[in-house]
């Protein structure tokens, strides 16, 4: 891992460390995009030619049912059937606290204004499954679908060699009491959920992770299409943050973690100690080697690096000029330095927070903003999965009250008929 020191560094040179993914960019648009054309002409046949290019399996049909997914959920291990229901009890909990409560408001006499939340109605939900299958996601996305009140949820999932889902992911649509998972991965995915196809219907908002083509096609769509979409949220990444306290081993544990995810996945550490900095780095090459996925995590260790800085304090100024998704606090002072973060997906704190325990089951959402998208993005919540819609209601006091004021400002405006729709209330109630 290539060491920096960040008070040598021009700002021209931080810049250049913190952009991500920028290079292949425009290529994977142009490959999304055909991938988007042909989907939205071919339907089905798109879909079915698409997974035996990327996927390698000759599909029969687009879907898993009822009775497949509950053979299928029938046969995982007991241990991994509690793990996710513990998983799923946590994470349940955390996002039913995000439900929303908002008084109404009489802004003038007469005048009462508020808010109420409705679900947004199809949604659709995409669960990476290329290089690892991620049954994790699904908890993430369906729970709070779920708890929002979605009337229909679209799932889809690239298709196994097999031409099916993994049974894991099975488990979780039966727990979510979801009947049907779409066996579509990809742009090609994304594509049918905001064209629709002749299988998978069409859907108001798209949720969910994936590798760079997934990405990309959210960030077509989006401005293609009238269907919406969660966030960016791509290759995954990790900035931990540590001083004198912290424990190498954990350290390097920690970017060894999201390196695994994917080759073009980033793990940045910034130390303020360089003793526990090299201690980190020489960590990561002593774990890596014990990795199945070693290969991966090299590629994207190759990708990473570490910063020196003087103190905490210039290791949050570059973190927050990096935006993490995630951001692991590795000191004990770590309580004086939370005030200062500005930009971050998601926080771990301390030197026993795992960022692994919120890819999985300490109840947060592992759905977040990538690629510094954190300075403007949020992570999945339940607020993702509903609108606000305001009200307002005028009484013959309040239309009394306020009407003038309304009048004064559409005549700045020019606009008589606002104007008017105001005095003829005006009139009948002197
Ligand atoms: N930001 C987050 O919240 C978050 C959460 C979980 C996972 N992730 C990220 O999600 C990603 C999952 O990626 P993945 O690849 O394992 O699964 P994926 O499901 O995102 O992508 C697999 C699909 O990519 C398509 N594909 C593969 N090669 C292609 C090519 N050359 N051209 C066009 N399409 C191609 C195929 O259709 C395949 O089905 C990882 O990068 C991981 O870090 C991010
Ligand atoms: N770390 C990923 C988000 O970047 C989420 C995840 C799922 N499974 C394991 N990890
Ligand atoms: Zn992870």
């Amino acid at each position: 891992m290539k060491t920096y020191k960040y008070n040598e560094l021009s700002e021209a040179a931080v810049w250049g460390l913190v952009s991500r993914n920028a290079d292949s960019n425009n290529e994977i648009r142009g490959a999304v995009e055909n991938i988007i054309a042909e989907v939205k002409a071919n339907g089905d046949d798109a879909l079915k030619a698409f997974a035996s290019r990327f996927d390698k399996v000759e599909l029969d049909q687009m879907f898993i049912g009822k009775q497949a997914i509950a053979e299928l959920a029938n046969n995982i291990e007991e241990d991994v059937k509690q793990a996710i229901t513990v998983a799923y009890q946590n994470i349940r909990k955390f996002h039913e606290t995000q439900r929303a409560r908002e008084e109404k408001t009489e802004t003038s006499v007469g005048v009462t204004c508020w808010r109420e939340v409705r679900a947004i109605e199809k949604v659709g939900l995409y669960i990476p499954g290329g290089s690892a299958v991620l049954p994790s996601t699904f908890l993430m996305l369906g729970i709070p679908a779920k708890i929002a009140g979605c009337k229909e949820i679209v799932v889809c999932s690239p298709p196994q060699k097999n031409g099916s889902i993994n049974g894991y992911v099975a488990y979780v649509a039966q727990l979510l009491g979801i009947e049907k998972v779409y066996l579509a991965g990809g742009a090609q995915a994304v594509a049918a959920m905001a064209y629709g196809t002749e299988s998978i219907p069409k859907v108001d908002k798209i949720f969910g992770p994936g590798n760079q083509f997934v990405t990309m096609a959210k960030t077509i769509i989006q401005s293609t299409t009238n269907t919406a979409i969660d966030m960016p949220a791509g290759p995954s990444e990790v900035l931990v943050l540590a001083d004198e306290t912290a424990n190498p081993k954990y350290v390097a544990a920690d970017l060894l973690a999201q390196a695994e995810h994917g080759a073009d996945s980033q793990a940045v550490l910034v130390c303020t100690d360089e003793n526990i900095l090299e201690q980190s780095i020489l960590e990561v090459e002593k774990q890596i080697k014990t990795l199945p996925r070693q290969e991966i995590a090299a590629k994207a260790i190759a990708n990473s690096y570490a910063v020196l800085v003087d103190s905490l304090a210039k290791g949050m100024d570059f973190s927050n000029i990096y935006a993490p998704e995630h951001l692991i606090l590795a000191t004990e002072k770590w309580s004086a330095i939370t005030d200062k973060i500005v930009n971050a997906g998601s926080v771990f704190l301390g030197n026993l927070t795992p960022e692994s325990a919120g890819d999985y089951a300490s109840g947060t959402n592992h759905t977040l903003p990538t690629s510094a998208y954190a300075k403007s993005y949020s992570g999945v919540s339940l607020d993702s999965f509903v609108k606000k819609i305001t009200f307002q209601h005028i009484s013959a006091e309040g239309i009394r009250n306020l009407g003038p004021t309304v009048e004064i400002l559409a005549e700045i405006e020019g606009l008589h008929a606002h104007k008017n729709a105001v005095t003829v209330r005006l009139s009948d109630n002197k």
